[in-house]
């Protein structure tokens, strides 16, 4: 059956469709990861993302039960070269066409995706069209330039309700922007009990937890969409120790009065290589964002950049000068992606115990 993906600019992209029928309509970017497509696919923060895959083959070890990062798929569509529904692997489940029917996701095989891709890069990002009806493409791409821009993604995607994951270590609140499951597997490899809140959870109540730290998730969309949550963490500064992850570092940098602004094209992939500049090194990085902190508006701030992506020179990590709060751009969870940054759970329990040690009243 055929498909097609329809770019703002007019564009029209004609290939073969292999997920769900019908229309979807969402902001066109490009991963450069090789494998790890489930862990893509079901990473909350491509909410309304179409999202086309570089590396030229996808499908071929099908889905299995383990790599879920989190329950379905959020993202509009998935965009490739050359589909493989015959999936070669002992822990295949499904192939992604069955599994996208079911999730109602259209995907499109047989695009040039190097093209589409340096389209995107020359031009930034564009919203496009996928659909696998025949309708003219005029129509088509009326209806795209007419639809509204979405700004309720985290709202979609967060959690509804709280949920505790017990466990007798040190107990975090996970505030829920749209949470990778691998957040949670790492906290509890490390004995933390975790407590995920919606992302409008105000501080009081988070604060009556008796967190000893405070994890700000990763999450789909314009970090400034959600002012509830910076003003709740404008709040939390300085009573508990805060790690945050891509968007939670994100609505840092907002809460401390730093600007985030919007990339051209924005770093997703899987080999992002990112410097640590108090120790020079290199780590390798596994990155899903369009927005970035602005490094000229930590000037004033009490924030420092503690990371810089070598690719692009745009700030990759932040910590505060005088609390025990810092946070990283990219996704130190990994899931898919290299663990070249895993360490810095470790470093979040140490900030706990230290500032647990230190007998500050936290609870005011
Ligand atoms: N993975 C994330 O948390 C992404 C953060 C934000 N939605 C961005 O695109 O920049």
């Amino acid at each position: 059956m055929k498909a097609r993906l329809i770019l703002e600019d007019r564009t029209e992209f004609i290939g073969t469709s292999f997920g769900a029928k019908g229309e979807s309509l969402g902001e066109v970017v490009f991963n450069t990861s090789m494998t790890g497509y489930q862990e893509i696919l079901t990473d909350p923060s491509y909410c309304g993302q179409i999202i086309t895959m570089t590396y030229p083959l996808i499908g071929n070890y099908g889905l299995n039960r383990d790599d879920y990062e989190s329950l379905k798929s959020n993202a509009h569509g998935l965009v490739v070269r050359e589909y493989q529904e015959f999936a070669s692997n002992w822990r295949n489940e499904i192939s992604i066409g069955d599994w996208l029917k079911e999730q109602g996701i259209i995907g499109i095989s047989g695009i040039d995706t190097r093209m589409l891709t340096r389209k995107l890069r020359k031009h930034g990002v564009m919203r496009g069209l996928l659909t696998t009806s025949d309708e003219p493409t005029d129509v088509l791409i009326e209806r795209l330039k007419n639809s509204p821009h979405m700004h309720d993604q985290v709202a979609r995607v967060s959690t509804k309700s709280i949920h505790i994951s017990p466990n007798s270590g040190k107990r975090v609140v996970l505030l829920d922007f749209g949470a990778k499951h691998n957040i949670k597997r790492k906290l509890a490899e490390l004995g933390c009990e975790v407590i995920s809140v919606p992302y409008h959870t105000s501080a009081t109540e988070i604060l009556r937890f008796r967190p000893d730290g405070i994890m700000l998730s990763n999450g789909p969309g314009d970090p400034k969409d959600v002012p509830e949550a910076i003003e709740t963490i404008k709040e939390l500064l300085g009573k508990v120790p805060i790690f945050g992850i891509c968007m939670g570092h994100q609505l840092i940098a907002l809460a401390c009065g730093a600007d985030t602004d919007k990339l051209k094209f924005g770093h997703r992939g899987g080999n992002h290589p990112v410097k640590e500049l108090e120790t020079g090194r290199t780590v390798i990085t596994p990155q899903n964002h369009g927005y970035a902190v602005t490094h000229e508006s930590l000037e004033g701030t009490l924030l420092e950049a503690t990371h810089i992506a070598l690719n692009d020179g745009t700030v990759e990590g932040i910590c505060h000068k005088e609390y025990p709060v810092f946070s990283v751009q990219y996704h130190p969870e990994f899931a898919p992606g290299p663990r070249d940054s895993e360490y810095l759970f470790a470093h979040f329990i140490n900030l706990m115990d230290a500032f647990a040690k230190k007998g500050e009243e936290v609870y005011a």
